[in-house]
């Protein structure tokens, strides 16, 4: 449940199991979470502790061995409609210009209007990428496709953005501005969003609340009391570093979870 009365719960995640194989261990083991509507939650682990398995759950991308995920209440069955996804490349497609990638999600369901051309440059402008519209992914940086991709999952304007290590593969600065620009998107449309990262600077400057997962749990929670809007400075901050602080070693501590033979 939210713990503020006046925001509601958006995302529910419910005693949520996945399991590859039938008879495997579970990936994702008996995790229960809720996103109230407009906040940013990431989660983070070390590599394999099942963090995009259950962004692909609560995407309805693969659907729960046990447990139930409801997104504004429904129970999901499939792929959200109210989700757009951003994965761990840009995956855009070299054929396509910027604009048209954007456009994808729209392509593949009606011949885009003019009106959604007009979206997507919109779109194009809030990343910084006016002047680019024409270009294909080849002549941009990997910066650039990384904001054509983010831009392309906030086409429609969903209520829920799922995020994979988005900006893994950037440098720091790069890094930094496409969280700023992220977080700026958010803010203007009310979106909620569940974020993926290794990167626990990443975590507190970006969340409402951070969860690191270790072996398909949740083994710490934290919530974080940072001001919004968030900025640059706030890194540098007694309270940003005690948060990484007690996430640093909550992963130690997960960690060791991890590698504590079976009884
Ligand atoms: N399609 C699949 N089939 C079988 N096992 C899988 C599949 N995808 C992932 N796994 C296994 O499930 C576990 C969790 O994987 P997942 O990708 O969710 O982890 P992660 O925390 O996102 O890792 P990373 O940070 O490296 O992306 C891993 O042990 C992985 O090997």
């Amino acid at each position: 449940m939210s713990t503020d009365p006046t925001k509601t719960d958006f995302v529910t995640i419910e005693r949520t199991s996945y399991r590859y194989d039938a008879t495997g261990p579970a990936v994702v083991d008996a995790i229960d979470w809720t996103i109230p509507r407009g906040e940013i939650h990431c989660l983070l682990g070390r590599s394999g502790c099942g963090k995009t398995t259950l962004l692909k759950l609560a995407a309805g991308l693969l659907l729960p061995s046990e447990g139930t995920i409801r997104i504004g209440g429904e129970a999901l069955a499939g792929p959200s409609p109210h989700a757009g996804f951003v994965f761990q490349a840009p995956t855009l497609l070299d054929w396509l210009s910027a604009l048209d990638n954007v456009l994808l999600p729209t392509s593949l369901k009606r011949r885009p209007t003019i009106a959604d051309k007009d979206a997507a440059l919109d779109l194009l402008e809030r990343v910084g990428l006016a002047d680019f519209a024409t270009r294909r992914p080849a002549e941009l940086s990997g910066g650039q496709q990384s904001r054509v991709a983010v831009a392309r999952a906030l086409v429609g304007n969903p209520d829920l953005l799922l995020l994979d290590e988005p900006f893994a593969a950037l440098d720091a600065l790069t890094r930094e501005e496409l969280q700023d620009d992220l977080l700026r998107l958010c803010a203007l449309n009310g979106t909620t969003a569940l974020f993926v990262t290794h990167d626990i600077g990443e975590a507190v400057y970006l969340a409402d609340k951070v969860a690191v997962m270790a072996a398909g749990r949740v083994t710490h929670v934290r919530r974080i009391e940072l001001a919004r809007p968030r900025h640059r400075d706030m890194r540098y901050s007694p309270a940003f570093i005690a948060a990484c602080r007690e996430l640093r070693y909550a992963m130690d501590g997960a960690a060791a979870v991890i590698r504590r033979p079976a009884a």
